[in-house]
């Protein structure tokens, strides 16, 4: 066979079996998509129900749950935020959902509902609350989540008529543990890796055991793991944004570190970051806290409620606080670090 020859048909078996390959992984990805999820048309509202597998779905109907979604009413709100109302969607005694419905405004929003729903579908972690599916609409989109039952840590601190129950110590521990975990699983586990972007005390969420687990991606951006940082649109809660976002407007997984460290700071001052009072006197929690820290008055910032508590445990997250919060992130520990420190008091504590 003459060298010509050789190279023809090196180039045929090289296309063939790339050609070859692509027609595998297609069938293999579609296979794993019709796996992972259900999707049901709705012929009377013209809507997509998707209802992702998992055990809890899989013993579920769709047309039970499509029947019990569209009879929500005002009376099953529990609770609002920047992007729609929340509702309790209950299936019988042992089943229920939390159903964020967001009005479909604009072709904006629209994409925020799609990378939600992008950035969910995959992320299953004790830590994180699952999307279970999601109904669309040309009018508007569900998105379908485990209830947690507690409500958010934003709730239990400072509800509207005072805290709903005056959270202890070990419990605020424990919720900066378990909130640092599914946070930094988000950061270093996920592939791609997830930036929240709006990490805050009412994106805390709490179940039936007082367990955190972080929600709301209707704001985060997948980044890719080679990327350090994504370009995006302005976003996040005034309170918790870092600063360097004011001036850069990049999402970055620093930036979370310094949102999470706020968070910290309200565990253990038991004030609200975006209360007005900070407002009116042109102020906020972290600037206010380092103020009263540089004037060794320490004792006044702790909340009242942790007085009886090891003060060395205090200090400790204070500290672990202090350094999310540097000005210059890159000095500011990644959420793996803060994981460590957090759990590390309590074997210091212990023994
Ligand atoms: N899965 C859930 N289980 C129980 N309650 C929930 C759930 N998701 C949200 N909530 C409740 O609904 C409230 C509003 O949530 P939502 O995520 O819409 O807004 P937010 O986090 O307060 O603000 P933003 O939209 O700016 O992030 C939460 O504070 C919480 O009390």
């Amino acid at each position: 066979m003459g060298n010509s020859k050789v190279v023809a048909l090196y180039i045929t078996i090289c296309v063939v079996s790339f050609v070859v390959s692509k027609i595998i992984m297609a069938i293999l990805c579609y296979r794993r998509c019709r796996r992972k999820q259900m999707v049901v048309q709705d012929s009377l509202s013209g809507g997509t129900l998707v209802m992702f597998k998992s055990s809890k779905m899989d013993t579920l109907k769709s047309n039970m749950l499509l029947k019990k979604t569209m009879k929500l009413t005002n009376k099953d709100i529990i609770g609002s935020g920047g992007y729609g109302t929340v509702y309790k969607l209950t299936i019988d005694e042992s089943t229920s959902f939390a159903v964020k419905r967001l009005n479909r405004i604009s072709a904006e929003q629209d994409r925020g509902f799609e990378r939600e729903l992008v950035a969910m579908g995959d992320i299953k972690h004790r830590n994180i609350v699952t999307l279970h599916g999601y109904y669309s609409t040309n009018h508007y989109n569900l998105l379908i989540y485990e209830l947690m039952p507690n409500g958010s840590l934003d709730q239990v601190l400072h509800g509207k008529s005072g805290p709903r129950k005056v959270l202890d110590w070990p419990s605020r521990y424990k919720i900066a543990v378990l909130a640092a975990r599914g946070l930094s699983y988000l950061h270093h586990d996920c592939i791609p890796h997830v930036i929240h972007r709006d990490i805050k005390s009412s994106n805390i969420l709490l179940d039936h055991n007082m367990e955190a687990r972080v929600s709301d991606f209707g704001l985060a951006t997948l980044m890719e793991p080679d990327k350090t940082h994504v370009s995006t649109l302005v976003a996040g809660t005034f309170g918790y944004l870092a600063p360097e976002y004011f001036d850069t407007g990049k999402a970055t997984a620093k930036g979370d570190v310094y949102s999470f460290g706020v968070v910290l700071l309200e565990l253990l001052t038991g004030r609200k970051p975006t209360d007005e009072s900070f407002l009116e006197e042109g102020t906020k929690l972290v600037t206010w806290v380092k103020a009263v820290v540089q004037e060794k008055r320490e004792e006044y910032v702790v909340d009242r409620n942790l007085e009886e508590f090891p003060i060395e445990e205090i200090n400790h997250v204070f500290t672990i606080a202090w350094m999310c919060l540097e000005a210059e992130p890159c000095i500011r520990p990644t959420m793996a670090e803060v994981v460590k420190m957090l759990e590390q008091i309590k074997v210091n504590a212990l023994a």
